[in-house]
């Protein structure tokens, strides 16, 4: 396996009239070629700040301040603007919420796609043309001939969407950074655009970074994912680890907040509290306000990012990392939360730390 984009100790500030506003603090990350990678948080964690970092695009008054954007093996933090206009046009895709606002208005979506293809994998006109019509088709636009002469304000939310994944893949890129590509649709389109985006993804092998604040988003899509908090990486592990046995009890917290089979639309509450003031962060653990397993300790102590086996610092390598003093000092109440997971079938799977600690229950 081969990483594609390697994040190190990332720190993006930005610099408002209130105050410094520190939105990523020491991130690192990596994500393997091919692979979905999902990034998750309640709002203003900084996923989308980190996002925006390996896109090249944090602007004043936002300042990247420490750390390595590595895209396979090359600093982007050290490219100029040229370099990485054509990082971001040829090897890496995005899809943002708003796919409208990102299509240009007064061009046919076609022609757009054709334009990039032309742009950048330097096709002649016609075989772009053909190229954008079989990407439109295969991203499941009815009729693609037809709708390749269609304007954006022809499109519904979901083809727009749609289309935007074809113009992030136009180029057969290495990785898409797509940041909260769902959230603007219904929950039905929704589903559909991201089982389109995990067949794509393996259809095309690109490595996907998929930023949303809904853990229900990525169980269906991701193969590994990070969960953020007040700029920091609380927890990182393969999805079915991080899904039936969360070991940070902000993710523990985030699951209860994912609707359940048989439940209405309406999300369940999410953890009480907000997060913190990002200008004034609190001491210890950022999360110890809310916690509600917080000790005298994790007040004073900011706990790093170890392996929760071991308690050694964790490293890029890594697949499973936590930040919480549990897996270092230990807390003397420990943590004691259950999760519960909706089945296939629409049954309640109930465990709680102390079974997974006696093996396990089977799934
Ligand atoms: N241009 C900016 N100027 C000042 N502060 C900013 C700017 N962009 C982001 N921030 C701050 O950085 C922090 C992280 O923001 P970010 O947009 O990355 O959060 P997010 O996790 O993507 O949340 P959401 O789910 O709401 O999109 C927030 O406190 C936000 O207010
Ligand atoms: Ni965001």
């Amino acid at each position: 396996m081969t990483a594609v984009l390697e994040v190190e100790d990332l720190t993006v500030r930005f610099y408002t009239e209130e105050g410094v506003v520190t939105a990523v603090d020491g991130l690192s990350y990596r994500i393997e070629a091919g692979e979905t990678f999902g990034v998750v948080g309640e709002s203003g964690a900084g996923k989308s700040v980190a996002a925006l970092s390996v896109l090249g695009l944090i602007d004043s008054p936002g300042r990247i301040e420490g750390g390595e954007v590595r895209f396979e093996g090359e600093d982007l933090l050290s490219m100029d603007e040229s370099e990485l206009r054509s990082v971001r046009g040829d090897e890496v895709g995005t899809v943002f919420q708003d796919a409208r606002a990102a299509l240009n208005p007064v061009y046919t979506v076609g022609e757009q796609i054709a334009e990039t293809i032309e742009h950048h994998l330097g096709y002649p006109p016609s075989a772009a043309r053909d190229r954008a019509i079989r990407l439109l088709d295969r991203v499941g636009i009815a009729d693609a001939e037809t709708r390749y002469s269609d304007y954006p304000h022809e499109f519904s939310g979901g083809m727009c969407q749609r289309a935007a994944i074809a113009m992030a893949l136009s180029c057969d890129p290495e990785l898409i950074v797509a940041d909260e590509p769902t959230t603007a649709l219904d929950v039905t389109v929704e589903a559909r655009i991201l089982d389109l985006l995990a067949e794509l993804a393996d259809e095309f092998d690109v490595a996907v970074q998929l930023v949303t604040h809904d853990l229900g988003v990525i169980a269906g899509t991701c193969d590994r994912a990070m969960v953020m908090y007040a700029g920091e990486a609380v927890e990182t592990a393969p999805i079915e680890e991080l899904y039936y046995d969360p070991k940070h009890p902000y993710t523990a917290g985030l699951m209860s907040a994912i609707p359940r089979v048989g439940d209405d639309d309406d999300r369940l509450p999410t953890i009480p509290g907000t997060m913190p003031d990002p200008i004034d962060p609190p001491p210890g653990c950022r999360f110890h306000p809310r916690c509600p397993f917080a000790e005298e300790a994790c007040t004073r102590t900011d706990p790093a990012l170890v392996d929760p086996e071991t308690g050694e610092a964790a490293t890029l390598d890594d697949d499973r990392a936590a930040a919480c003093l549990e897996y270092t000092e230990g807390l003397s109440g420990g943590l004691d939360y259950s999760v519960e997971v909706a089945g296939g079938t629409g049954e309640h799977v109930e465990k709680t730390i102390d079974e997974r600690d006696e093996g396990g229950p089977d799934e």
